[in-house]
């Protein structure tokens, strides 16, 4: 009876609603199956900030560390968001967690709901037929690069760096991903203007000769936020820098159906963490409001990082169905609406 220990950094705002019920239905899923899921909580964020001062406290890094996945929710506060000149934030804690364990790439899947085209009038006939796959760089770029004030203050800069090294392994697992899936890599970046994103373009045109059977276009991340909303369908795996990637992953939720659907896996060289993409949406906390659709497929997500195939897909199944049945919160503009509770207890029922 496989027994895995899980790190749980459920953080602020709806974080530790959404990861309640991700819990939720991985129990089920534990005494379906014949696992046993330990879970072990650490604070992370705004609240760690309070707690300990820091938003990623030692104690937190280190069960990580230790752990065979990690649930994250989200962190952010307005306190801070609405203090530029706060020194200590919410965000370094989760940027220095990534950091520390080697996180580099996010791979955040986004596909359109057949079960949902009923659901939202305002649905474009385009929307149909998306299915793609973001591989967004995570610990390098202008997130992490030098960044500070100069001039008393009046002018601030933040420096968009990559080595070779940094690069060439996020690209190649773009290649696996592409090969894995339709075959068609995008590199998407703006070589036209930054001198880091042609060496992006540089080392991807490398590493094209030894992946000949995936078919590699380039693309202007101008023009592809607007080919998302043009005609998505035409992206398979789109591999980019972790500001592009961020941005342009919002945005595709729309295409899924809402912010509140979109999971991912942030993998690398030690242990993976999963993670809902949107943020703490600090206005929607303590409502019963948050889609905690996200979360839970980021624990499907967990699960086949695991290796239990069947477990993950079974979770996946449980979503379609419901989602089917017409059931939601009201970001999805349902035919039945429910909380951010009911939709986690009758994902755990369908299971
Ligand atoms: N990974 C993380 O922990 C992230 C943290 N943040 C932080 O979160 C805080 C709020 O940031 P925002 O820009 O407002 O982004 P956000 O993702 O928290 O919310 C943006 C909007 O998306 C919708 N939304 C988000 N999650 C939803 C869910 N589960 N169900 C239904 N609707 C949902 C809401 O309409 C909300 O107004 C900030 O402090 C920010 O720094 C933002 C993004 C990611
Ligand atoms: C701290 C931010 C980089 C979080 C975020 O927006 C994300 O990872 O999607
Ligand atoms: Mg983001």
């Amino acid at each position: 009876m496989p027994n895995f220990n899980i790190a749980v950094l459920d953080g602020d705002g709806i974080g530790p609603e959404v990861i309640a019920e991700a819990i939720k239905v991985l129990d089920v899923v534990a005494d379906k199956f014949g696992h046993t899921f330990a879970y072990t909580k650490a604070p992370v964020g705004a609240v760690a900030i309070d707690q300990t001062g820091d938003p990623l406290p030692e104690y937190t890094l280190s069960l990580c560390k230790k752990s065979d996945a990690l649930l994250f929710g989200a962190i952010g506060h307005p306190r801070f968001d609405n203090d530029p000149s706060a020194k200590v934030r919410p965000e370094q804690g989760l940027l220095r967690l990534r950091k520390e364990l080697g996180l580099f790439a996010n791979l955040r899947p986004v596909a359109s709901y057949d079960e949902l085209a009923d659901l939202s009038p305002l649905r474009p006939e385009r929307m149909k037929g998306v299915d793609m796959l973001i591989v967004r760089e995570l610990t390098g770029g202008i997130y992490f690069g030098e960044k500070g004030r100069k001039d008393n203050g009046n002018t601030a800069f933040d420096t968009c760096t990559y080595t070779r090294m940094e690069i060439e392994r996020i690209v190649k697992m773009g290649f696996v991903e592409a090969r894995a899936r339709r075959g068609k890599l995008t590199l998407v970046d703006k070589a036209n203007v930054m001198e880091s994103s042609r060496l992006w373009r540089e080392i991807t045109r490398e590493l094209a000769q030894e992946n000949e059977d995936v078919e590699l276009n380039f693309m202007f991340v101008d023009n592809a936020a607007m080919q998302l909303i043009l005609n998505p369908a035409q992206f398979d795996v789109i591999v980019t820098s972790n500001m592009f990637g961020d941005i342009l992953s919002d945005a595709s939720s729309v295409l899924a159906g809402s912010l509140g659907l979109l999971p991912s896996s942030s993998i690398g060289s030690t242990v993976g963490m999963f993670e809902p993409i949107h943020g703490s949406w600090p206005e929607g906390a303590g409502q019963d409001r948050a889609n905690p659709v996200a979360a839970i497929l980021s624990a499907a997500m967990m699960l086949d990082h695991l290796e239990l195939r069947e477990e993950a897909s079974a979770i996946r199944g449980a979503v379609n169905k419901v989602l089917g049945q017409g059931v939601g919160t009201e970001d999805l503009r349902p035919t039945t609406k429910v909380g951010t509770r009911e939709f986690g207890d009758r994902i755990a029922a369908a299971l």
